[in-house]
């Protein structure tokens, strides 16, 4: 595995390339707008969770060249928990649903799926990813689905990935309550939205297989729902979810100290003075 470094790393912007479908991939010169945007995030509901999750005590070590929030089913709180993660190690963060829809210039993956097709979209996901791997410094939220395609594993295991394992009755609760509108594999007219979210969820989870478990880390809520002695996931917040990644991710780094030992150490030295200063 491919991990940073120390803390001379920088972060660098990956070499400009044409995604899928001959459109080039519009991200990539628009990655200070994307550092902007996440510092918006910070200032907001994940900046808040960040500051909980260091008041808990939690003390981040990731000499991680990237984390990878990416495994994990629509609505498993890809995008929520990879903001706070990177809030807490002073990463950027990105969204790779966001990325393809930049880089085809188009709204919304609903959207593209529909113009276009699945397969464009799986295309230009693989393209993004394929550009995001060769950045450093950052927490990438990929599409639930991204699993499915073996060279995305090439990419994704640049950096240390990380699975929201989430039960998929919770899921379906969750993505019954905001609507399927904007996840199109899920979009089906129903008269019960928690049915039809479940059914279609299975399947997926059915077809998929094994393909999350192979991510560095697992974070599965009902293992930390357990731990806090109430077993029910949904009262979990996503502090409680990131405070485990971070556990999960210092684990990992632990049980692989050729490849991540110095620098580690150097990483950590890093983090504790700058969390100190804030
Ligand atoms: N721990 C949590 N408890 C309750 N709701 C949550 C939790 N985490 C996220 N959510 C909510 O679930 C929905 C999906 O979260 P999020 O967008 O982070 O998931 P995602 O995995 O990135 O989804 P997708 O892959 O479909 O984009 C959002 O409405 C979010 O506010
Ligand atoms: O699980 C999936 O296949 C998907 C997840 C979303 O993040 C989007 O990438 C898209 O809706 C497909």
């Amino acid at each position: 595995m491919e991990v940073g470094a120390s803390m001379a790393m920088q972060s660098r912007a990956p070499g400009v390339g044409a995604g899928a479908g001959g459109r080039r991939s519009a991200f990539l010169g628009r990655e200070k707008q994307a550092r902007a945007g996440s510092l918006r995030v910070g200032a907001g509901t994940a900046g808040a969770a960040a500051v909980a999750v260091r008041a808990r005590g939690t003390k981040p070590v990731a000499p991680l060249r990237c984390v990878r929030a990416s495994r994990g089913m629509m609505g498993s709180g890809k995008s929520t928990v990879g903001k706070i993660l990177a809030e807490v190690l002073g990463y950027s963060f990105f969204d790779s649903d966001k990325l393809v829809e930049q880089a085809v210039g188009m709204p919304s993956v609903a959207e593209i799926f529909k113009v276009h097709s699945e397969a464009f979209f799986r295309e230009n996901e693989s393209s993004v990813l394929r550009d995001l791997s060769s950045m450093r410094r950052l927490v990438v939220a990929t599409g639930g689905g991204a699993v499915i395609r073996p060279i995305n594993w090439n990419y994704m295991k640049k950096g240390l990935s990380v699975w929201l394992d989430v039960p998929l009755d919770a899921l379906a609760k969750r993505i019954a309550q905001v609507g399927t509108a904007s996840r199109p594999l899920l979009d089906q007219p129903s008269d019960d939205p928690y049915t039809a979210a479940f059914t279609k969820l299975s399947m997926l989870a059915e077809q998929r297989g094994d393909a999350y478990a192979n991510a560095d880390a697992r974070v599965s809520l009902e293992e930390i729902a357990a731990k806090q002695g109430h077993g029910d996931v949904s009262k979990l917040t996503p502090t409680d979810i990131a405070i485990e990644a971070l556990l999960k991710i210092g684990n990992f780094v632990a049980e692989h100290p050729k490849t991540y030992g110095q620098v580690g150490d150097l990483q950590a030295d890093s983090q504790s003075r700058r969390i100190q200063a804030l």
